[in-house]
């Protein structure tokens, strides 16, 4: 039924949890000794409430002196199990919840490429901002008190239907009011709880895409749209929180009314089995203590329930990730391939993006070793794509590509991975220093290297010209790089990985021409003794190239060297044409100049 715990959903949040739960299970053995200490103690405190008055009453002089001990006693137990239980359950929670999310942010990093396109990045941040902190419930104080309420209610009965079973039960009638109310708010709760997860998780899609796309923001004039978009999301969030605190106020209403009902009760009719001479004034002073811990553990079951249900529909949102399969199980790590100079080969490659039609069918290509191989195309015709199988970000459905003779599904991810330096159209730079940023393919390389490395890439020149040189702090509070100075790093990054096979996105953006000869020359150093795939969309720069392979919608139409293509009808001259009717418009000219 919508709302309530699904058992095998439950059993399935505690198989996933129960190695966490495991790892950290002293502070939730202490936890659970606590529980019997608290029992203990709300017993023993009634209990001493009613002795000392009756021990008063009768001037039972030699009682008083051993009770007052026995009550600072329970006073300092009482203290000392608080602060404990304080302790304990903080390090429970957050050392399962640390592990947990760990463990999820290296599924994420884990997860295949197809899957990752499907997840908005948004949704991923919730997770990690929103779902892990709702745990608590599962992991936490609900879970306890869960476990606690109920034996809390069963020892306290028992010592009251000793007391006096008549008021005993009759105050015990508060119970299936309290459960049914219980259970219907737990059910409301979860629901409203549903909805403001879902919505805090738009808010994060809403805020990652405002503040990645800031300058196309402004750009576009869409502040306004984007404004009203969070403001439209902000009030229903409003509305949401308003009704569950309506909601959460009638309950506790609800159990205020339980609570004083039971009370008046016990104390009216308890005062006429003192007046009678059934129970004593001491005697009716405990029961009346205890009376609250028969209401109080239904209604804060109910509460704690709905706890754990929140807890649950944020474990149902994390599931969707963790379900899908990972990569691999650990990380796969850099490793030196041998810098054998590599054919490659796509034999019979079928593929499609996941939902959509085939952009591959047998296609067949092979790419001689130590080539540079230029790959053409108009947009969308799945020059990209081939990168990315190549690398095995996507698995074809059918069909084998090969390194050397050796088929790649068969290496490791690291030793694929190795075998590839990819210089993409846009480079990533990460927090940290110039260092970091050039060292991310392999952190153990000396400083001679990185700069021999930034020299060949014709960056190491505008480095030492930094106060603070490689250390230099860059990303978003540092330093910003332009368009040919992040070329150059990527670039250098590139020739520290050393790898055999050089994928290149040459990427639309122009160069103006001083930047262009120098990353032209950076290049050229790096694809010396590689085989070289690059992606051009100038085809000016194709000459170097030793093939070019023409793509049209996902299929080869033509192959050859730039003499030969252009002899035929087709693809290559059209775009050979369209390149020239560029030039002699200017754009490209007018372009050059404004970039870097
Ligand atoms: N992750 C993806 N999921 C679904 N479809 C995709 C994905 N990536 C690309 N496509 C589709 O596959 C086709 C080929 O895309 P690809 O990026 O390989 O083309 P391309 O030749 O590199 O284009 P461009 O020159 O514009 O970069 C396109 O129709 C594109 O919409």
């Amino acid at each position: 039924m919508n709302g309530l715990l699904k058992m095998n959903e439950a059993r399935r949040t505690y198989k996933v949890l129960k190695p966490y739960i495991k790892q950290h299970r002293r502070p939730y053995v202490g936890l659970l000794l606590l529980l019997f200490v608290e029992i203990m103690l709300t017993i023993g405190f009634s209990w001493f409430f009613g002795s000392i008055t009756d021990a008063a009453i009768h001037s039972d002089i030699t009682r008083m002196k051993w009770l007052v001990p026995l009550g600072i006693t329970l006073v300092v137990i009482s203290i000392t199990s608080t602060y404990l239980n304080t302790l304990w359950e903080t390090i429970a929670t957050n050392a399962v919840k640390r592990d947990f999310s760990e463990q999820l942010f290296k599924h994420i990093l884990q997860l295949p490429g197809k899957h990752v396109d499907r997840i908005h990045s948004g949704d991923l941040l919730a997770h990690f901002t929103n779902d892990i902190h709702n745990l608590d419930g599962i992991i936490g104080s609900s879970l306890i008190n869960l476990i606690k309420l109920p034996f809390i209610y069963g020892a306290v009965l028992i010592y009251v239907l000793q007391i006096n079973w008549k008021l005993a039960l009759l105050c015990a009638l508060v119970a299936p009011v309290a459960m049914v109310s219980g259970v219907i708010f737990g059910i409301l709760l979860r629901n409203n709880n549903r909805r403001i997860q879902s919505l805090v998780a738009g808010f994060n899609v809403l805020l990652n895409e405002t503040f990645q796309g800031f300058f196309v923001i402004r750009s576009f004039l869409m502040e306004r749209a984007i404004f009203t978009k969070y403001a439209i999301k902000n009030k229903k969030l409003y509305a949401l929180e308003l009704n569950n605190a309506r909601l959460r106020g009638w309950f506790y209403v609800g159990s205020q009314a339980a609570a004083s009902i039971t009370f008046l009760v016990s104390l009216c009719l308890g005062s006429y089995y003192i007046s009678v001479g059934v129970l004593t004034v001491g005697a009716l002073l405990t029961f009346i203590n205890l009376v609250n811990h028969l209401v109080y553990p239904l209604t804060e079951f109910a509460g704690q329930w709905a706890g754990l249900q929140k807890s649950m529909s944020a474990m149902e949102r994390i599931f969707q990730v963790l379900e899908i399969e990972a990569e691999s199980d650990d990380f796969p790590a850099a490793m030196r391939v041998e810098p054998l100079v590599s054919s490659i080969a796509f034999s019979d490659i079928t593929f499609q993006y996941e939902g959509q039609p085939h952009l591959f069918e047998h296609l067949n290509v092979h790419i001689p070793a130590g080539k540079i191989v230029a790959i053409v195309g108009l947009s969308g015709a799945g020059k990209t794509t081939l990168f990315n199988l190549l690398q095995g970000f996507y698995k074809p459905q059918t069909g084998e590509i090969l390194i050397n003779g050796r088929q790649i599904s068969r290496l490791s991810i690291s030793e694929r991975r190795s075998l590839f330096a990819h210089v993409s159209q846009e480079t990533m730079l990460f927090s940290g220093t110039i260092r970091d940023n050039l060292l991310v393919a392999r952190p153990d390389i000396t400083d001679r290297q990185m700069i021999e490395a930034a020299t060949m890439a014709g960056i190491h020149a505008y480095i030492s010209t930094l106060p603070q040189g490689y250390e230099t702090e860059i990303g978003e509070n540092g330093l910003k790089f332009s368009g040919g100075q992040r070329q150059r790093l990527a670039i250098a990054r590139a020739i520290l990985k050393d790898a055999p096979i050089l994928l290149l996105d040459e990427g639309t953006s122009a160069l103006d021409s001083e930047t262009e000869y120098h990353v032209k020359a950076a290049l050229d150093r790096l694809m010396h003794n590689r085989t070289t795939l690059v992606i051009t969309h100038r085809l000016a720069s194709v000459h170097r190239a030793d093939y070019i392979i023409v793509m049209d919608k996902g299929t080869i139409v033509q192959m050859g060297r730039h003499e030969e293509i252009m002899q035929q009808e087709g693809v290559y001259r059209h775009l050979q044409g369209m390149e020239s009717k560029r030039g002699e418009w200017g754009y490209a000219d007018a372009f050059d100049q404004s970039a870097v």
